[in-house]
């Protein structure tokens, strides 16, 4: 996979170089290509952003930079062998940022991340590249932030841990919050590890029977507990067939 983020603060991706997707980029699973927008500015100022038409408080990005950069970028990601480019806009009117949306684009081999400032960018950019390529209008929750850069890291972490081979354990994803499957739109229950006894409190008896079935069932039913407590609105979208089926599996 390839990510590039086009940002006024490209130093506010330096932790794309650390962690889980700094190691995915040292094996080669992951390219990471930030770029400066001002670097598209030919004025003495750099400007990126200009006065809303219509009125209204704040700024807005200009369309040139952004226009330059892209097609930038698209030249750069074709001619090394990129394909099937993917628009990602971080934006607080956009889809929600999901478990499945995550999914979604780990099987796709390129993203391109537009992090905005101020009011935003000129709408007529993504209107001009949504005609050559899809385009992810994605909020990273009910909330505004001073930048999108935030929502790319974000992002980024979520997408990069699903790819093959990142995750140490490739079983680790079964049981993620919100995974497809039996635990889809169920958050994950507690997890416990060494010592068995800390502060005088001990591991759940369950967990140390060695009965994978009741252990199963255990974690599941902890994974309602905790659903039902902190995200009723995900319970009826639960498949109670699911749970049989994992029973049978038990
Ligand atoms: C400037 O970007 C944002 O404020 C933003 C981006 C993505 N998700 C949000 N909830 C906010």
């Amino acid at each position: 996979m390839r990510l590039d983020v086009v940002t006024i603060f490209p130093e506010y991706l330096d932790p794309l170089n650390v962690s889980l997707v700094g190691k995915a980029r040292a094996r080669g699973q992951l390219g990471v290509h930030v770029h400066d927008l001002r670097d598209w500015t030919y004025d003495r100022h750099n400007t990126v952003d200009d006065t809303p038409y219509g009125g209204g408080p704040g700024m807005v990005m200009k369309t040139e930079p952004w226009g330059d950069a892209l097609d930038s970028v698209l030249a750069d990601g074709y001619e090394h062998g990129s394909h099937e480019p993917a628009l990602i806009v971080p934006t607080p009117s956009g889809r929600p940022f999901t478990q499945e949306l995550a999914v979604h684009l780990s099987e796709r081999p390129w993203l391109i991340f537009t992090p905005a400032r101020y009011e935003g960018i000129d709408r007529r950019v993504v209107d001009e590249y949504a005609t050559r390529m899809p385009v992810y209008e994605v909020s990273i929750g009910d909330y505004v932030l001073a930048g999108g850069e935030a929502a790319v890291l974000v992002i980024t972490e979520a997408v990069a841990r699903l790819l093959p081979g990142v995750l140490g354990n490739a079983e680790s994803h079964r049981d993620d919050s919100f995974a497809p499957g039996a635990m889809a739109n169920l958050l994950e229950g507690p997890v416990h590890t060494k010592p068995p006894v800390w502060r005088g409190r001990e591991i759940p008896e369950v967990l140390l029977s060695g009965h994978h079935g009741k252990i199963a069932r255990w974690r599941r039913d902890e994974a309602l507990r905790r659903t039902t407590t902190n995200r009723p609105d995900l319970i009826e979208r639960c498949d109670p067939k699911a749970f049989d089926k994992k029973d049978r599996e038990m």
